[in-house]
């Protein structure tokens, strides 16, 4: 379809902000600006004092975690997966990871994020729910390797890959899921390498999250987890690595060396108490460095602009530095650099030839004036429920906040239900 989006106020790839027209054909950014005469748009958007930006890229998330959101707060990491986590997630049926999925989903678009990455169990349910929204995906099965299914979920990942990737219309793609070095030991990981280089995949995994984390690790192998994953051949594989809290200098010589991709998750490690990641010396080493809120349950929402702000002030207060990540960097990590992170191309920039993932901001609100700034306004006053309209792969999926094709309400009803019951298993 071709649709005409006029008069908004475009952040462009150069990180400036000016008043266009932007044509979309089909999928894609057909022009801005100068729009050829022969475009004839079939549908039309106003865009008149509305912030135009490409849609948000989540590079880490566990969306069927939704369900699991307010249920157990105000842990560390290990107790909170070992006596919370883990003991429920082994109750969940297939139709809890669906309506958690369209819940996230949901929340999701409603608030800016086109594409998301995502890591758990029965992503078959995952890929239905990405297919009925329409959502843009990466999709890994969570593979814990010392548990007894390990094989099995590897398998899993496998069909995942054969049914999904590149599936409806090339919106979804997969990788493989290792959970994280303490899940799945070097002799397995070999193996997932090996599963990787059949299917031509990449690998998303958590890495380096914790102080006890990188400390087990040294002690078990004498090495750090990025140099552990170096020895097993992980980083040969095209890494999109989850936090990277705990990292030397060598650390991040490796990651450089190998192009390892990094889903840097600062409300998550605020929440968990994990530490604050090393993104100003990831970025100044070349590594890029994308954005994620890790699942609803350790945020405890989707909202990527939110994340946007929490690491434009997080670094700032960690490195007493106000450059430490200004306002468009921010906005790239949330957008260009994510793209990049989760293997995509042609997505995370309003720029001709690339795929029309954009979101609309309303910018009526209070906080929203003066206009010294827009890039400003969005690192640092404004919220995801400014987001008025949101356009993935050319399809329009909300508008005038409204949701075209999917009933939030049945879906809010659904994950309700499924996460009371859950509870009551
Ligand atoms: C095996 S599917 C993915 C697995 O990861 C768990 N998870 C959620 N958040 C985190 C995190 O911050 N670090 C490590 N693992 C996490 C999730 O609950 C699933 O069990
Ligand atoms: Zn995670």
């Amino acid at each position: 379809m071709n649709i005409l989006i006029k008069n908004a106020n475009v952040l462009l790839a150069d990180g400036k902000v000016k008043i266009a027209d932007i044509a979309i054909k089909d999928s894609e950014i057909l022009a801005i600006e100068n729009i050829p005469e022969i475009f004839k748009a079939e549908k039309v958007i106003d865009g008149t004092d509305k912030l135009a930006t490409a849609g948000f890229v989540n590079a880490h998330t566990h969306v069927s975690m939704t369900l699991l959101r307010s249920y157990a707060d105000d842990m560390k990491l290990m107790d909170w997966l070992e006596n919370k986590i883990w003991p429920i997630e082994a109750k969940m049926k297939k139709e809890d990871i669906y309506w958690g999925a369209m819940l996230g989903i949901a929340e999701m678009i409603k608030s800016g994020t086109t594409t998301f990455a995502d890591m758990y169990g029965d992503m078959d349910q995952v890929a239905q729910a990405c297919i009925d929204t329409d959502i843009r995906a990466v999709l890994s099965r969570g593979i814990i390797g010392v548990a007894p299914n390990g094989n099995q979920a590897l398998e899993e990942n496998k069909i995942l890959f054969r049914d999904f990737n590149n599936a409806n219309d090339g919106k979804i793609t997969a990788m493989f899921g290792p959970h994280a070095p303490y899940t799945c030991p070097p002799d397995f990981l070999q193996k997932v390498v090996k599963a990787s280089e059949e299917y031509n995949g990449e690998i998303h995994i958590h890495l380096a999250e914790t102080k006890g984390e990188v400390e087990n690790c040294l002690k078990e192998y004498g090495k750090t987890p990025i140099a552990l994953m170096e020895e097993v051949g992980i980083l040969d594989r095209g890494v999109l690595a989850a936090h990277c809290v705990h990292l030397t200098d060598e650390d991040i010589q490796i990651m450089k060396k190998y192009n390892v991709r990094v889903a840097h998750n600062p409300g998550s490690n605020m929440k968990l108490a994990s530490g604050v990641a090393p993104v100003p010396q990831l970025l100044k080493a070349g590594v890029c460095v994308g954005l994620g809120t890790d699942g609803a349950s350790s945020n405890n929402n989707l909202d990527m602009l939110e994340e946007i702000n929490l690491a434009t002030l997080l670094h700032k207060v960690n490195t007493l530095d106000p450059l430490a990540v200004p306002a468009l960097e921010g906005v790239k990590m949330g957008t260009e650099y994510g793209a990049k992170a989760v293997g995509l191309n042609k997505v995370g920039l309003i720029k001709e030839g690339y795929k029309a993932d954009i979101v609309l901001f309303d910018m009526s609100a209070p906080q929203c004036y003066p206009r010294h700034d827009l890039v400003s306004l969005l690192a640092y006053s404004m919220n995801g429920s400014m987001v008025d309209t949101v356009l993935v792969d050319g399809k329009v999926l909300l508008e005038n906040r409204a949701f075209t094709t999917i009933d939030e309400e049945k879906i809010k009803y659904e994950a309700n239900r499924c996460a009371m019951n859950l509870t009551l298993r």
